[in-house]
């Protein structure tokens, strides 16, 4: 086998947003829920753990064939260029791939395609829908969200469900069902919002470690109860539960220990916890993306009581972090935590207490117009900074 080029994995990860949905508005008044899935207990990467749906990129994800299913002018089929800096993973060229279509397009693909393959979700859209997402895409305004809703997909459920199994087997054959359907994966309803790349130090096992494009894509419609048409996660695959929070219900299932979500994807729920309604969180996001993001790499300094994650523009934070890992995967002290958060002007870093116990605290101005999270803690009153927690 062919060295690999990167000492990590390039994967897409989506977090889906959808308003209503089973028990209607959820407590504090927020009126959209995020999709979690559960991970097997077998899964070498995190397992057991609540994440947005996503997985590893495929060369089918960057196959040039998309360019005849997707409208709009190649090579970005319409997707707004940034004004503001692309992360590594978006730039990077693959020479291997040959023809291959540009990072923008195959992460988004790649996240569309891992919805399905995990949740049995279509993010799709009608030609026509998506002609008017492009158009919509280059007015100020920004589109409408637009995902087709279930009952007008064209298929009924036990042929989606053999096609789910068919695309988990084969991604490839994910274009061969779009064509069967005659609808075009909805990239342009996926705003790019940030990219983490996990440190060597939290590697799973073999090593693996990722760099993940995470998008925002808001679901027009209400959150569906039921995978599209596509059989229930069974208990024994990838994914083993399906669940709809909002940001504060999830941020109580972590606290109550029913729950176990790892800080990239906390600190993300704790960012939409700014957001109270769908149509803002869609607005932010959508606006936000053409600014760009840089890739985050958390450096682990392992303090005598638990492990602070620090993220960049935090005082400590190393100008060259070793991004293989091979110089010195972990910084230690002898120090406590809370001596080590004593005095610090500029925060940006989680705390682990354990990894039960996480916390984050900030208080930096965000890069490329990106928010701050927020504390979703009830004691601390929902909307709190994070910071205000010291
Ligand atoms: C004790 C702390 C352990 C960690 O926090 S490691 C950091 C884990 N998180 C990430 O690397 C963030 C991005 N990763 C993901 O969203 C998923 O792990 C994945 C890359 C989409 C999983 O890929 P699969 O191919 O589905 O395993
Ligand atoms: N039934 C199952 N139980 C546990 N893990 C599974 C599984 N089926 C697939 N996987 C793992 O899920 C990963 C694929 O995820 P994705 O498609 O989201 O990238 C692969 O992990 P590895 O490639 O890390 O071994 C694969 O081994
Ligand atoms: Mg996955």
């Amino acid at each position: 086998m062919a060295p690999r080029s990167r000492p990590w994995r390039e994967a897409a990860t989506v977090l889906l947003a959808a308003g209503g949905g089973a028990g209607g508005a959820s407590p504090r008044g927020c009126d959209y829920r995020v999709l979690l899935l559960r991970r097997s207990p077998r899964s070498a990467f995190m397992p057991s753990a609540h994440v947005f749906p996503g997985g590893v990129a495929d060369a089918a994800d960057f196959s040039p064939e998309w360019w005849t299913v997707l409208p709009g002018p190649a090579p970005l089929c319409g997707l707004r260029p940034k004004r503001g800096p692309r992360a590594p993973l978006f730039a990077a060229e693959r020479p291997e791939l040959g023809q291959a279509l540009p990072g923008d397009l195959a992460f988004r693909l790649c996240a569309i395609r891992e919805t399905f393959e995990e949740a049995g979700l279509l993010l799709l859209a009608e030609p026509d829908q998506a002609q008017a997402a492009i158009e919509a895409f280059s007015s100020s305004e920004g589109p409408a969200p637009c995902v087709l809703p279930p009952e007008r997909l064209p298929l009924p459920g036990p042929e989606l469900a053999e096609w789910r199994r068919r695309v988990q087997r084969q991604p490839s054959l994910f274009l061969a069902l779009c064509r069967r359907l005659g609808l075009v994966p909805n990239i342009w309803a996926l705003s790019e919002w940030s990219n983490w790349l996990t440190p060597r130090a939290l590697a799973g096992k073999g090593g693996r470690r990722y760099d993940t494009a995470f998008f925002l894509c808001c679901l027009a419609h209400a959150a569906p109860e039921h995978p599209h048409g596509a059989h229930e996660p069974d208990g024994d695959g990838e994914v083993t539960a399906c669940q709809w929070s909002s940001p504060s219900e999830a941020f109580e299932l972590f606290k109550s220990q029913d729950i176990w979500i790892a800080p990239p994807q906390f600190y993300e729920l704790c960012r939409l916890g700014n957001f109270s309604t769908l149509h803002d969180l869609h607005t932010f996001g959508s606006e936000r993306a053409l600014e760009g993001c840089e890739r985050w790499m958390p450096v682990v300094l392992v303090a005598s009581d638990g492990q602070i994650h620090i993220l960049p523009g935090d005082e400590l934070y190393p100008e060259d972090p070793d991004l293989t890992g091979e110089r010195k995967p972990v910084l230690t002290s002898n120090k406590k935590i809370e001596e080590l958060m004593k005095g610090v002007k500029k925060l940006h870093r989680m705390v682990l207490r354990d990894p039960r116990n996480i916390s984050v605290h900030v208080n930096i101005q965000q890069k490329y117009k990106h928010i701050n999270p927020r504390l979703l803690d009830s004691k601390n009153g929902n909307g709190a900074d994070c910071n205000s927690k010291l």
